[in-house]
């Protein structure tokens, strides 16, 4: 009796809370990872680290200055190699990060080269190696996968430019700064999660003072929903000729702006003067380049023309490009990839073949080409991106639906600047829509008259 009630009251909420860690380790692998898998692994990572250093070929000979301490001083005859020195640990809500100082004769490549030997000595999802600053990396662990449930981290990157559009995969958002990478492609084959991609980064645009410029050849299907919050909309190749002309006009006027005030860019304008920076959405970008007539042809020479000149002297002017598109190579004919070498950042969905992912990012970061191929088609949103720099990472985006973009266009319309260069493109909305909403009272109404 007494052992059946003793099973009873141990075994019961032993049980139940096994069940419970079981459940969280399924459904909410964050709070798993917290009550469970961090304290294990930086248990495992502070008993096992110089061992698994020493075998993953990642410790060098210590100085002779050491050695001689050590024989002489510590009175130890056998001299150890050593491992780079651990100089931070901070644990997260989805990994932990650890900050090594790298003796001489290691380098950040070394590190890298054993990512993959590191994750399984430490029993994570991933090691993500970073090179913070010279002598210095930043080993990234996740403890589990982040990009199946993604949830941004709350933060909101610093910058007047920047947005936080995904998740890394090594747990730390993917933020688009204009003013470090001015233009951007974004490429995938269908269903692949570009539009996705896009109505987050309209999203995080829609917050901030900036202008939006809409090319939708699709007949606006996409970028309709977005018109509160746009300051002008192409939908078909003619309006797209004629609003890129007006672009090319508007940054040759801030040109002159610029000149008159002698300075090389509009961040270095008084905020008073500076005109608002312009953010021109480009979606299907095959659509610009198709042509049945000899009148066509010469429309989209004169549009190609326009985006490399916008491509290469808008920066300056605060115009930036961000190109959508499902391929993007010299198959789609003269300027193609003229225009693609302006467009830097590189967001690559899964593709289908090696062509495109060759286009995408093969110029570069050669070796993430391998990556795109094998993005699963059963997970659309995860994407390679990738920069100048030549550093990539896999990423996916937040769900968000149409009309949760729509809306939070729709909440700040008040936000759309005012360019008179572009007020004959601005869309046309239903009465009241894109209006500044009406100013909240200070003075609570009294209920009794209300
Ligand atoms: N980050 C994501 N997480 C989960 N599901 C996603 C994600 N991105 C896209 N999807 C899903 O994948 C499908 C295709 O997404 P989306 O419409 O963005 O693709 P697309 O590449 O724009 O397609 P198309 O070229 O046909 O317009 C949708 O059902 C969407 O819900």
């Amino acid at each position: 009796m007494t052992d059946v009630a003793t099973l009873w009251e141990v075994g019961l909420p032993l049980a139940g809370a096994a069940g419970g860690l079981g459940y969280a380790k399924v459904r909410a692998p964050q709070v798993f990872w917290s009550l469970v898998g961090l304290p294990v692994t930086r248990v495992r990572f502070a008993v096992t680290y110089h061992a698994t250093m020493d075998v993953c070929g990642l410790t060098v000979q210590p100085s002779r200055l050491r050695a001689f301490m050590v024989r002489n001083i510590a009175r130890r005859p056998d001299v150890q190699p050593v491992p780079p020195k651990v100089r931070r640990i901070r644990g997260t809500s989805t990994g932990l990060r650890v900050t090594l100082r790298l003796p001489a004769g290691l380098e950040p490549a070394d590190v890298m080269a054993a990512s993959e030997r590191l994750r399984h000595a430490w029993g994570v999802h991933s090691v993500n190696v970073t090179e913070t600053k010279p002598g210095f990396v930043e080993l990234r662990m996740t403890g589990y996968d982040v990009l199946n449930r993604v949830r941004m981290p709350r933060r909101r990157p610093a910058g007047p430019m920047t947005v936080s559009v995904a998740l890394r995969e090594d747990g730390t958002a993917f933020v688009r700064d204009y003013l470090k990478v001015p233009h951007a492609l974004t490429l995938g084959a269908n269903q692949t999660g570009k539009s996705m991609y896009q109505r987050n980064l309209v999203a995080g645009l829609a917050r901030l003072p900036v202008a939006l410029v809409g090319i939708d050849c699709k007949r606006g299907v996409e970028h309709r929903g977005y018109a509160p919050r746009l300051s002008a909309l192409a939908t078909t190749p003619e309006e797209a000729d004629g609003l890129l002309n007006v672009l090319v006009g508007e940054m040759e006027d801030r040109f002159d702006l610029l000149s008159d005030y002698g300075v090389a860019d509009i961040w270095a304008l008084h905020e008073d003067v500076r005109p608002a920076p312009v953010v021109v959405l480009l979606d299907e970008v095959a659509e610009l380049f198709l042509t049945a007539t000899k009148k066509d042809e010469e429309r989209r020479d004169r549009m190609v023309t326009q985006l490399i000149r916008l491509g290469q002297l808008a920066r300056a002017a605060g115009i930036y490009l961000e190109v959508c598109g499902q391929r993007f190579g010299s198959d789609l004919g003269k300027g193609a990839t003229a225009l693609r070498a302006q467009l830097t950042g590189r967001v690559v969905h899964r593709v289908n073949d090696k062509q495109t992912a060759e286009m995408g990012v093969g110029d570069i970061a050669p070796d993430a080409v391998v990556t795109v191929l094998t993005i699963p088609p059963d997970r659309p949103g995860i994407a390679v991106a990738g920069d100048t720099s030549g550093g990539w990472s896999r990423i996916r985006t937040p769900q968000l639906s149409a009309a949760e973009a729509a809306a939070i266009c729709l909440a700040h319309a008040h936000l759309t600047p005012d360019l008179p260069s572009l007020a004959a493109y601005r869309p046309v909305l239903p009465d009241g829509i894109g209006a500044a909403p009406e100013p909240v009272p200070l003075v609570k109404p009294d209920p009794a008259t209300a």
